[in-house]
């Protein structure tokens, strides 16, 4: 009995020792191999912990994942790779993470002038291959810890990882290249923190309308990636800038994104946040979406907000105020553009500013302090018929801006000047010339400049002191573009700004133009002829000023029929005559603010022989000339 109850249990034990080597055998070998080969090879970049909930996600539609890692990777690793996903407990997948992820965002203020032109891109840590220098980002704002964003970062990357048992073409997500097939999935799992129920973002807002790299940046990622909300505590982007107004600060940041305000001049790049939920997938936030919950303000010191605004000033620090611009229509950017606040010379223009050109009966060098004080005007004057264009505080004498404004309107009353070879048509055609269709004669400022002894302060140095108005680029609802608007009251005769942008000669822009007229693009030309038709003028003196690359805000300035509230005005500052000059822009009435500021471009919306197509008009205005088809013809006007 003794000897069978131990043979028994002899036998039991053997069979259990047996089934534990099974057990053992089972529990350390099979599932370990495969989830490591799936790490490596299905890492996309960045998957942190959650690098195989990444991989399951995403692998139904648009992770690129390599065949040859299926084919190598063993049947039984494959199906248990599901299973090790749903028993990773979210909790231990928040905590692998270590930090959220985050944008990193460094200050602009201690950046030189010229970087600063540089706008802020949020620092993507997936995407750090992809930065250029004088990029910069904003400090890194805390989070608290209880974010599910995981940082990709932490994933414990290696070398390795880009090596060896990858294929080269194997790149970080960040830089893979989209997959058409491939579709933006906001709705995998149940434990993701993104927002399912926000409203989508229209087509016409984000992705679509940014930057050329941002757009590619972007479209890459979503290769990969699915979109998501930033949660509540998460940084605001650099919207925060400003209101439609320009007020500026935390609250405006608040209001900003509760009214869903769209783009506020964070010129063409685009702030993405990419992320990975706790379903693994990795997430991009765009700002422009009207689903990111900005609730709580980011305490920013007050030079951090300084170099945000930085940014968002469309003159990069040129002008004395920031000019900052709004879109409050739709999602898209400010096109880029370089801003210059003075005319540059393009390239065969001859413009001659030395000072020995400047006579003595071009200047008042004997004079001191303040012209406009003076009991008989000095030499500045004659050009305004010995009185100065500007009376006291800046503003133009309401007879002088009258007569200017009624050669603007009614120029048909007006003298024409008539080139015997006209620059226009000379350029078209050398043998055979039409006539020229005539120039306006217009009313010149002559401001005090360098030779003269009155002081920098003096009342008749106007346009040469810049901007000093508070202005605003915005996108118009009429469908106009980008427009210009002034965010204060302003008086009647005030100068808002002068036209600036590169100085060509008419035959430079016209080839120009050649290129440019097939793109349907705005035109941003205007002809500097006020006196083409007082002699013959070479090829080289007939200039114009060209905006399109190189310009300033007067770029955004809307046409508008007959009753603009801007009317433009030639203004020599450095040299004595004709040829070059400023072309500026005062107030015809006052202006109330956040009215559009629109000049009348002088267009004649009949004639069709222009190198530069027209375009449908939407002043607005009950004198458009768009609408009733008159033909009208005027000097001075931006060339179509
Ligand atoms: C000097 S740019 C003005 C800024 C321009 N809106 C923009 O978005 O950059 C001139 C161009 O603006 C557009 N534009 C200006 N005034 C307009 C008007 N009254 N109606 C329609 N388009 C206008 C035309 O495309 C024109 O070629």
């Amino acid at each position: 009995m003794l000897y069978l109850r131990r043979r028994r249990l002899r036998l039991w034990n053997r069979r259990r020792s047996e089934e534990d080597l099974e057990e053992e055998a089972l529990t350390h070998d099979e599932p370990e191999r495969p989830l490591k080969r799936l790490r490596l090879r299905g890492q996309g970049g960045q998957v942190s912990p959650s690098v195989n909930a990444c991989n399951q996600s995403l692998g139904g539609s648009s992770v690129k994942r390599p065949k040859v890692e299926e084919d190598e990777l063993p049947k039984t690793s494959f199906r248990q790779q599901p299973r090790e996903i749903k028993e990773t407990p979210q909790r231990s997948i928040v905590n692998k993470g270590k930090q959220p992820l985050l944008p990193q965002i460094e200050p602009l203020g201690k950046r030189s002038m010229s970087e600063r032109t540089a706008s802020i891109r949020i620092k993507e840590p997936m995407a750090e291959p992809m930065a250029e220098p004088g990029i910069a980002s904003l400090p890194k704002p805390k989070v608290p810890d209880t974010h599910v964003l995981i940082k990709p970062k932490d994933e414990p990357f290696t070398d390795d990882m880009f090596s060896s048992d990858v294929p080269d073409y194997e790149v970080p997500i960040a830089v893979i290249r989209p997959d058409p097939s491939s579709k933006v999935d906001s709705s995998v799992g149940n434990d993701t923190v993104e927002k399912q129920d926000g409203p989508e973002i229209p087509a016409s807002m984000g992705v679509g309308n940014r930057g050329d790299d941002a757009l590619a940046l972007t479209s890459e990622r979503e290769t990969n990636c699915t979109l998501a909300t930033i949660p509540e505590e998460s940084p605001p982007n650099v919207e925060i800038a400003s209101s439609p107004l320009g007020e500026e600060g935390p609250d405006v940041l608040e209001r900003s994104s509760a009214q869903g305000t769209l783009g506020i001049g964070d010129d063409e790049e685009t702030l993405c946040m990419p992320s990975c939920t706790t379903n693994g997938s990795v997430h991009v936030q765009c700002p422009s979406a009207v689903d990111v919950p900005l609730s709580r303000p980011m305490s920013l010191s007050s030079s951090d907000l300084m170099s945000i605004h930085d940014v968002n000033d469309i003159t990069k620090g040129e002008e004395r105020d920031r000019i900052l611009w709004v879109n409050e229509i739709n999602g898209e950017h400010l096109p880029p553009f370089k801003y210059i606040p003075q005319n540059l010379v393009f390239q065969n223009a001859s413009v001659n500013f030395a000072l020995s050109r400047i006579g003595d009966e071009d200047c008042c060098s004997s004079c001191l302090g303040d012209c406009l004080f003076l009991s008989t005007p000095c030499h500045c004057a004659n050009e305004t018929g010995g009185q100065f264009a500007y009376a006291k505080e800046g503003l133009l004498r309401e007879e002088f801006l009258e007569e200017c404004i009624s050669i603007t309107r009614d120029s048909q009353r007006h003298q024409n000047l008539y080139c015997r070879e006209c620059p226009l048509e000379r350029v078209r055609n050398d043998v055979c010339l039409e006539p020229c269709k005539g120039h306006l004669r217009r009313k010149f400022i002559k401001e005090c400049w360098s030779k003269c002894g009155c002081s920098k302060n003096c009342g008749n140095r106007v346009v040469q002191r810049g901007i000093t108005c508070k202005l605003q680029v915005f996108c118009t609802s009429e469908g106009k573009g980008w427009g210009l608007r002034t965010l204060e009251d302003l008086p009647k005769g005030a100068f808002v700004c002068e036209y600036a942008g590169e100085i060509l000669t008419n035959t430079e822009l016209y080839d120009r133009n050649l290129e440019n007229s097939k793109s349907g693009k705005p035109t941003y030309s205007i002809l500097l002829d006020a006196d083409w038709g007082s002699g013959d003028l070479k090829n080289e003196e007939a200039l114009c000023l060209d905006a399109t690359f190189f310009g300033n805000v007067a770029r955004f300035i809307n046409h508008r029929c007959l009753d603009a509230n801007l009317v433009e005005i030639p203004v020599k500052v450095e040299s004595p005559d004709r040829i070059y000059y400023h072309l500026a822009f005062f107030t015809t009435r006052v202006v109330t603010a956040l009215e559009e500021l629109t000049w009348d471009y002088g267009i004649n919306f009949d004639d069709h022989d222009q190198p530069v197509k027209g375009f449908c008009c939407r002043c607005g205005s009950k004198f458009c000339r768009n609408m009733k088809r008159s033909t009208r013809s005027r000097s001075a006007s931006i060339v179509r």
